[in-house]
């Protein structure tokens, strides 16, 4: 029999409980989306695991939602979500896909040795802050490091609001500094490239490796037992982690507010640009050139700020687009077999 966990510990507050009537809150099930495959979802409510199948009515549901189900076990309704992560292949709801809901926060991990880079952190956070979860720079590896504090005092300085720790991710006492962000009901993700150390800070954080804890066995279609990994975990600090794949392939598509939360410091500076559509490259009165010039606005974080944004309006290009695109050329391509085809049997 697996554990039980309470609605609170499962990552429930108000801002679900005033989503519901009185009459569901006291008829109905609640329950948190642990793990998601092709048909199935698998849940957690404070009675145990349940198991819902997907249909076509459904809503696009990911790992972390809450769902109220009804006294038969059916589907009822899903409750809207204070973050969510996803992938926007174009600016339509329908091409939204879905990887994770409900974060409170997100460590992006990035190691204090070559993997350390302004520029890939602010990509990181670009994506956090567009979601409205929480960010957390934790820089490991800070063992190996000779100047840590001086490394960490340059991710201050993109943000003096920000979260920035610098930690061995293999000492307890360093990582006991995470805490706070892992209390009970808090959902967490981590972010960062690989060999960065993820997976050490977890199971320093957790004590134990998380790969032992809750497989889920199951029928695949060809009726084997297969084990899938739970998606979402309840560690032994009480913090729920969101541990999906998907979140570590994130690209930037739609994250204008992100840009403009983790850029917030030149989108400032160009509000003060003589011209509304100045373009920072040689127009008179550019507030932009000026900081740079003076050395206040750093060369390196202003040409990434242009580079993140390039990237997400192509990112963003609609897939109709892409479609479109697609369909001409595959028009091209048969006209061009047919041709070739004519031209063979000389015609
Ligand atoms: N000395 C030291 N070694 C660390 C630290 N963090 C991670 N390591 C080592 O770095 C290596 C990579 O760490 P992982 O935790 O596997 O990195 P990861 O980010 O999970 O990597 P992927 O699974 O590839 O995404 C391991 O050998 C760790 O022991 C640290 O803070 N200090
Ligand atoms: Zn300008």
């Amino acid at each position: 029999m697996s554990k039980t966990y309470s609605l609170t510990e499962l990552g429930w507050r108000p801002f679900f409980q005033q989503q519901l009537t009185l009459a569901e809150w006291e008829s109905g099930t609640l329950a948190r989306v642990v793990t998601q495959h092709r048909n199935q979802l698998h849940l957690l409510s404070d009675s145990g695991e349940l198991i819902l199948s997907i249909n076509a009515n459904m809503p696009n549901i990911c790992v972390g939602d809450w769902l109220l189900i009804d006294s038969q076990h059916r589907f009822v309704r899903l409750l809207e979500r204070f973050t969510e992560f996803g992938r926007k292949a174009s600016g339509s709801k329908l091409d939204l896909q879905l990887i994770a809901a409900n974060l409170d926060t997100v460590f992006i991990v990035m190691s204090l040795n070559q993997d350390f880079k302004l520029s890939r952190l602010e990509r990181y956070l670009t994506l956090v802050n567009e979601t409205g979860a929480q960010a957390v720079v934790v820089l490991t590896k800070a063992d190996l490091c000779d100047d840590p504090l001086s490394l960490q005092a340059e991710v201050q300085q993109l943000d003096p609001l920000l979260n920035v720790v610098s930690i061995n991710a293999l000492d307890n006492d360093c990582v006991s500094q995470l805490q706070c962000w892992c209390q009970v009901g808090k959902t967490l993700a981590v972010m960062g490239s690989s060999g960065v150390g993820k997976s050490t800070l977890l199971n320093t954080l957790q004590n134990q490796p998380l790969l032992n804890t809750g497989g889920i066995r199951e029928d695949d279609s060809k009726g084997r037992h297969t084990t899938t990994a739970r998606s979402l975990h309840v560690m032994d600090n009480g913090g729920l982690l969101m541990d999906t794949p998907g979140m570590r392939e994130l690209q930037l598509t739609d994250v204008e507010s992100g840009l403009s939360a983790t850029f917030a410091d030149i989108e400032a500076l160009a509000q003060c640009c003589r011209f509304g559509d100045c373009s920072h490259h040689g127009e008179p009165g550019c507030a932009i050139e000026q900081a740079l010039n003076r050395g206040e606005l750093d060369h390196r974080r202003f040409n990434n700020y242009l580079k993140l944004g390039r990237e997400q309006a192509l990112n963003t290009a609609s897939l109709a687009q892409r479609r479109a695109q697609d369909k001409t050329m595959s028009k091209m391509y048969r006209s061009v077999q047919g041709e070739s085809r004519r031209r063979k049997k000389g015609l």
